[in-house]
């Protein structure tokens, strides 16, 4: 927490001079006026909005002001950094952030110069979030350890595929108290396990790690276009907190205590949106892909709660799981290569996903490729392949072993031998 107030620290509180005195905060508007009590621990303060205060820590609460970092750089990371410098930028009395957010950007050439002085300069990404102002008080960065020395509260959003190498940059290197939040999607895969990428944060840096999960397609968000989202949390004030940091109008968010359930959710949608790309690819309409979705989100909660039973099964109906699966599975970058990866497929003149990826995303990164290869590992590992049709049958469509069409013929196929079509629940 960042305390940069003419204010005693708690070690030597209260001041000897603070028998009925009035201090001003350097940053604050608060007058405050510290009342002495005989019992001696309990203050009364009198600030400029009449708020009263009644004690040392909720008063030091009311005056922190914490310091944001965002650890990505990509669409959604310039997308919810915007809605952060919005709001740290926002005065009033409840103000908890400073105005500046840093930014650590994987630093590369943009039309001949380096693209953090570009950010700086223009204060837009133009590599990854063309045509969005992000806020003259977003300072982008190379250096990943500047950009979290002094942050207490930490964004995490890179691809999935970076962010081990990302955690081990910054063992060490945060501070101590600082508390953190994901907003990628995806998961890694050990021999010893899956891992979550707050589960890794935590491990790593020993800081807590919620996760911010939901239907947010990032130039949606960025047009400031309605979109709900849910912060999954173990720990209730640093939600609350990054709750107050993210919410605007256009940005609806809510509480969830299933932080495991919103992350597997944000995870697995990644796979079955390849799924309704190759529906679109073949040319169905919106019953296959109801189908596709339907299904989808049957082996998203089977699987969840076979790897973690303490998921809950309301979390699926949230807006991190039907909601984001609605919206991935029509106007995601997912959808989108896997329905060009399709045509090309059905047009004798197969592409590869590298290749559309490149092209068609132009840098940004696609997560369900990767993903739908590491949730198979697990699931060949467990032996639960069989139990995950959909899953296993979109794995094997990608990766050349079954043609496109099988994505709707499983199917039919699973319906003619009469099987209730994997809820995986054989397995538990
Ligand atoms: N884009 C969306 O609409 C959206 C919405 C919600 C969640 N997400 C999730 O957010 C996460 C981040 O996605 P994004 O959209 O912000 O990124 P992106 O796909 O738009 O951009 C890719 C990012 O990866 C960075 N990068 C490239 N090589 C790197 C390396 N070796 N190490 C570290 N970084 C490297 C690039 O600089 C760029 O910032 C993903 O997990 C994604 O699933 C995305
Ligand atoms: O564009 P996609 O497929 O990576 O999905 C984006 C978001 O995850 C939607 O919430």
């Amino acid at each position: 927490m960042c305390n940069s107030l003419a204010f005693p620290s708690p070690l030597c509180f209260p001041p000897p001079s603070c028998d009925g005195s009035v201090l001003r905060a350097t940053h604050s508007p608060l007058y405050l006026l510290v009342i002495p009590f005989t019992h001696g621990s309990v203050y009364a303060v009198y600030g400029l909005y009449g708020r009263y205060v009644y004690d040392y820590s909720t008063l030091v609460e009311a005056l922190a002001r914490y310091r944001v970092a965002m650890i990505g750089s990509g669409a959604w990371a310039c997308a919810a950094v915007r809605m952060m410098a919005q709001n740290t930028l926002a005065h009033d009395p409840a103000d908890n952030f400073t105005d500046e957010i840093k930014m650590w950007v994987y630093e590369e050439e943009y039309e001949g110069r380096k693209l953090t002085e570009v950010i700086n300069e223009t204060h837009e990404n133009p590599k990854y979030f063309p045509g969005f102002d992000l806020g003259s008080n977003v300072r982008a960065v190379p250096s990943i350890d500047e950009a979290v020395a002094d942050a207490d509260l930490i964004v995490f959003c890179a691809p999935h595929q970076f962010m081990h190498s990302i955690c081990k940059q910054l063992i060490g290197k945060v501070k101590p108290g600082a508390s953190a939040i994901s907003l990628t999607k995806g998961m890694r895969v050990r021999p010893e396990g899956p891992q979550l990428i707050s589960q890794m944060v935590r491990r790593n840096l020993g800081i807590d790690c919620a996760v911010l999960m939901g239907a947010n397609i990032a130039t949606d968000i960025g047009r400031e276009q309605l979109s709900e989202a849910v912060i999954g949390y173990d720990n209730l004030d640093s939600a609350e907190r990054f709750k107050k940091l993210f919410e605007r109008p256009y940005f609806r968010v809510s509480l969830l205590p299933d932080p495991v359930g919103a992350e597997m959710c944000g995870t697995l949608k990644n796979i079955v949106a390849l799924g309704a790309g190759v529906v679109d690819g073949l040319g169905l309409g919106p019953n296959s892909k109801a189908t596709i979705i339907r299904q989808g989100l049957v082996e998203m909660r089977a699987f969840s709660k076979a790897l973690y039973p303490s998921v809950r099964d309301d979390t699926f109906l949230d807006c991190c799981g039907v909601g984001d699966l609605v919206a991935t599975c029509y106007g995601g970058r997912n959808r989108l290569v896997a329905e060009a990866w399709t045509r090309a497929q059905m047009s004798g003149t197969p592409r590869t996903f590298e290749e559309l990826e490149a092209e068609l995303l132009r840098g940004q990164k696609l997560q369900g490729v990767l993903t739908s290869n590491e949730v198979q590992e697990i699931l060949r590992a467990r032996c639960w392949e069989s139990n995950y049709p959909l899953f296993t049958t979109i794995n094997r469509i990608i990766n050349g072993h079954l043609p496109p069409k099988f994505v709707v013929d499983y199917v039919v196929s699973e319906l003619m031998r009469g099987s209730q079509m994997g809820d995986g629940t054989q397995q538990n």
